[in-house]
């Protein structure tokens, strides 16, 4: 059998862990608190979606926002990685979109439900290629943008992080173990608003890679 290759990492049906209210901007822009301890969620590998595919509206939603985010691909598996050790566990990164049915996440605060519908449905995860480690020599200054239809909707950069990615991989891993190929989403700034069936959405880290989705319904 061939060896699988770190490169396709989406096609090798690991979890995906995000982080969310990672930035305060973000956090202030939705009214929500600013959180002391990592906020984490899942999707799962059915949630990814490569350029050249559709992101799809569910059909139970009509407030569909993109999330633009760091996305951290883990190399080497680990329990309880201490921050130190963090940066060994990291094979490279990803631009991500972290699709996330609006509506559906404010019913399911206002009732005490989790996110799953929200957040976990077929192409909420949208990928770049991988990113080689050596292409960003530091994760805390990746600076992130996203347009819709060419116009600008958020910028960001990974300074403005609560939690930095080796403290995120250490204080993930003491939970949930950590696997080659999984993912970490890093949390978005701010910035978030609705996309529309045509929509063309285009998003980048500078100098290192960008990437294009159309949305479409079901
Ligand atoms: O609490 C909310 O209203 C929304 C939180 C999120 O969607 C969190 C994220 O996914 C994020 O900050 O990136
Ligand atoms: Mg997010």
């Amino acid at each position: 059998m061939a060896a699988r290759n770190i490169s396709r990492f989406w096609e090798w049906g690991r979890k995906i862990i995000c982080v969310g209210r990672n930035y305060a901007d973000h956090a202030k822009e939705l009214k929500n608190a600013i959180p002391t301890e990592p906020v984490l969620f899942l999707k799962p590998p059915s949630a990814y979606v490569r350029e050249g595919s559709p992101i799809l509206v569910p059909l139970y939603s009509s407030n569909l926002h993109h999330e633009v985010e760091l996305g951290v691909v883990i190399g080497k598996g680990g329990t309880a990685i201490p921050q130190s050790a963090a940066m060994e566990h990291v094979a490279g990164y990803a631009l991500c979109l972290d699709m996330t049915a609006r509506d559906i996440q404010d019913e399911c605060k206002s009732k005490g439900l989790p996110w799953t519908l929200a957040k976990a449905f077929n192409t909420s995860c949208p990928v770049s290629d991988f990113i080689p480690k050596d292409r960003i020599p530091d994760p805390g200054n990746v600076k992130l943008w996203l347009k819709v239809n060419d116009q600008l909707r958020q910028t960001g950069c990974t300074s403005q992080m609560i939690f930095s990615v080796p403290y995120l991989i250490s204080y993930i891993s003491e939970f949930i173990s950590l696997e080659e190929g999984d993912l970490i989403l890093t949390g978005t700034p701010k910035g978030v608003s609705a996309v529309q069936e045509h929509d063309e959405l285009q998003a980048g880290i500078e100098d290192v890679v960008a990437m294009n989705f159309k949305v479409e319904r079901h």
